[in-house]
């Protein structure tokens, strides 16, 4: 596994906000990173201190191993951290030129990105005349004028409409399957699922949890139970090792929380062989938001 990108205890304070505490992660290539957390949780300046337009506090990073120094690395990295801005009454092509030239880029293949982008056909139109949309897409295509090894989004779907967010989900979907790695900053968790394979989630600056958004829902589900005998089922559940938790709801149903795979039926005939009879058997999976809340929510209690 190759190591794009190694931050370790990564702190910015602004005066006495401490912007971002102690952050530690890896981005290793070929994945789709996305950094998942609420407005203000230290997304941006996240990405601001990796790409050198933000001082640390403290803490480090080294991109590529170490082995380029951070002028030589950003050759090799593709970054939108803001709006789109070029200049509106040159066209798309002209644009890309300027970029090239500013950033002495060697093989730019501006039909190669334009098309990639949906902007082929749009190359000659005046910037000013492009939809929000088709001004963010240009932005992608300017970043991938270097052929970069990782692009970087920071909030890449901010403010487009529904057609505009599904075309920028499925270009960054496209590029990714070109093998480039992606780091992305979002607050919406439905995009983080859709597009990342990783999960970084800050909260009030801190890393809440670093790993794959399958393993983000990884619990084993929880059984939703009632039986005429509460207390008995109540002592049952308590006993029975394969439960992490049991919750007393209203109406004398309980809440028995899996540490272990268990089917209906496995619960329903071990519940019948201690004389219990269950009125009421439901089983459920907490849903990838369910699971997100309440990852927040405990590391709000331990805060
Ligand atoms: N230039 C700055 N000067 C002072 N405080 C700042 C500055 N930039 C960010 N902050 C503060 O740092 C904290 C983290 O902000 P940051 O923009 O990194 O969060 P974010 O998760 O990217 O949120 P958003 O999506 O709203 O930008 C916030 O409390 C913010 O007010």
């Amino acid at each position: 596994m190759e190591t794009i990108l190694s931050i370790h205890q990564l702190t910015k304070f602004y005066g006495k906000n401490k912007a971002v505490d102690q952050v530690s992660f890896k981005i290793e290539k070929g994945h789709v990173y996305g950094i998942l957390g609420p407005n203000g949780s230290g997304k941006s300046t996240t990405l601001g201190m990796i790409l050198n337009v933000v001082n640390p506090s403290s803490g480090s990073f080294s991109w590529f191993n170490g082995n380029l120094n951070t002028h030589d690395a950003l050759k090799k990295i593709g970054a939108i951290i803001e709006h789109p801005n070029f200049y509106p009454n040159m066209s798309a092509i002209e644009n890309l030129e300027l970029v090239t030239k500013i950033k002495c880029l060697t093989h730019p293949n501006y039909q190669e990105k334009l098309e990639l982008v949906g902007l082929w056909d749009r190359k000659n139109d005046a910037f000013k005349t492009y939809s929000l949309g088709m001004k963010q897409r240009l932005a992608i295509a300017s970043a991938l004028l270097n052929n970069p090894e990782i692009l970087i989004l920071d909030e890449p779907t901010n403010g487009l409409d529904p057609q505009g967010i599904h075309q920028i989900r499925a270009i960054i979907q496209k590029i990714a399957a070109q093998g480039t790695t992606i780091l992305l900053a979002s607050h919406l968790l439905d995009e983080v699922e859709k597009i990342c394979s990783h999960v970084i989630i800050l909260r009030n600056g801190k890393m809440i949890y670093d790993g794959s958004v399958d393993a983000m829902n990884a619990s084993h589900g929880y059984f939703e139970v009632a039986a005429e005998n509460s207390e008995k089922l109540e002592a049952f559940a308590n006993q029975n090792e394969a439960f992490e938790t049991v919750i007393k709801l209203p109406n004398n149903l309980y809440k028995l929380i899996l540490n272990k795979p268990m089917e209906a039926d496995t619960l329903n005939e071990m519940a019948f062989k201690n004389d219990l009879v269950l009125s009421h058997l439901v089983k459920r999976k907490e849903s990838l938001e369910e699971s997100f809340l309440n990852l927040t929510k405990n590391e709000a209690q331990h805060a």
